[in-house]
Parts: C-alpha cells; structure tokens; sequence
C-alpha cells in the first residue's frame, strides 16, 4: 500500500473532490493497493438528499472522482471524464465510512476505461464504469480554455 501524492496539481487546483482545503468538497486522499487506488470517506450531513442518506448525484460524483485518481494514480495521466454508467445498489448512509476502490478495465493511449466500486461495511453500494479521454497538451488547453501549468503538462498525452 503506497499513498499517492495527495495534490500533484498544487495548492491552487480547485477540485471539488481533491482539493484539501476546498470549502465545500470531499477534501479525497488516495492510496495505492496493487492494481487499484482506494479512498476512505465519511459523508456528512451537507451531503444528503434524502434524510441520512448522500444525495445520488453526489455518490456519482465521489465515484467519479475515484475514477478520475484510478487514471491519475495507475496511468500516471490525467483524463477528463468522458461517459459514466453507475448502479445504485444500496444507499450510502450519512456519517457511516464509505470505501471507494478503482482499477483500470482497459485503455489505450487515448482512453481509458475505469471501474469504480463503492461499499458501507464490506456492502456494495455503488458499482460504476467510466470513460476517460486522455488529451495532449493542445488538446488539454482547448478544453480548459488556457495554456498548461507546466507542472501538469506530463500527465498529458504525448502528441502523436
Ligand atoms: C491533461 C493535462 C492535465 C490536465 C489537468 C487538469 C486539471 C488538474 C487540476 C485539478 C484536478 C485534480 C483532480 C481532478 C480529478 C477529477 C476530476 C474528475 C474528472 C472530471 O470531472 S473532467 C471534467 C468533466 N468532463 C468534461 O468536461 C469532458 C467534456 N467532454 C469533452 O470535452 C469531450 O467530449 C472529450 C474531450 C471527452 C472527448 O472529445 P473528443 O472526442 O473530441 O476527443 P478526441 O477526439 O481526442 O477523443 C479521444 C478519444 O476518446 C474517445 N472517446 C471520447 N469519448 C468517449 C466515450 N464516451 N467512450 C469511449 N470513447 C470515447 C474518442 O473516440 C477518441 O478515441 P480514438 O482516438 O481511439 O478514436
């Protein structure tokens, strides 16, 4: 088990799931175990949609974001999240530990494809499966509208 770097995009990224002093957010840190990356978090009260349970929109995007770190930590790229299929199985219960474990199904240079599974006391709550694009660097700075931080220019695709 290997913790990964907990803000390789420095102290001004604004992730909403990763960034460890984001007002709001999920504030993640990932370990590495073999070929997956796992996260441990308790959701609170801010997060419900229906009373004691996280709102479903918000477990998606916590299974999200355990897929965007399956890329970051197992590819060493960054991929931007491209189409997601998840199932609810059960709900996620306010204040109780969620576990969030992510591996990669298959990829190429391009595209990776992610599955995501989420559980409360060893009980699958969510299983997910997700599309990144991985983009190099011009294509990167089209989507975000603006030249890479150099620091973030290695986890693109080089250009082909
Ligand atoms: C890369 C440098 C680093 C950038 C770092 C950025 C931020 C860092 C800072 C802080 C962040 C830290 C952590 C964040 C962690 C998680 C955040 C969660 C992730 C996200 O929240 S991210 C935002 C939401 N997300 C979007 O905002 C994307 C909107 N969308 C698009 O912008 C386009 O839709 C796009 C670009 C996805 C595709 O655009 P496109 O198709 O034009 O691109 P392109 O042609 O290059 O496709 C390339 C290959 O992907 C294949 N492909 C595409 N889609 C596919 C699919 N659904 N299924 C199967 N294959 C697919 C094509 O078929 C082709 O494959 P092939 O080449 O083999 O044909």
């Amino acid at each position: 088990m290997a913790d990964l770097e907990p803000n390789p995009f420095g102290p001004d990224q604004p992730c909403f799931g990763c960034n460890p002093d984001h007002p709001i957010g999920f504030h993640l840190r990932f370990v590495r175990e073999g070929d997956e990356v796992v996260t441990r978090f308790t959701p609170g009260e801010q997060y419900q949609g229906p009373p004691g349970i996280m709102h479903g929109g918000l477990v998606t995007t916590l299974a999200d974001e355990v897929a965007a770190w399956a890329v970051i930590g197992l590819l060493d790229r960054f991929g931007f999240t491209a189409s997601l299929q998840v199932r609810l199985h059960g709900p996620v219960r306010i204040g109780v530990e969620v576990e969030g474990r992510g591996s990669i199904t298959r990829h190429t240079s391009r595209v990776a494809h992610v599955a995501v599974r989420l559980a409360q006391g060893g009980v699958d709550t969510l299983s997910g499966e997700f599309v990144f694009a991985i983009l190099d660097q011009a294509g990167a700075e089209r989507l975000l509208g603006g030249p890479l931080p150099e620091a973030w220019r290695r986890f693109s695709r080089p250009p082909t």
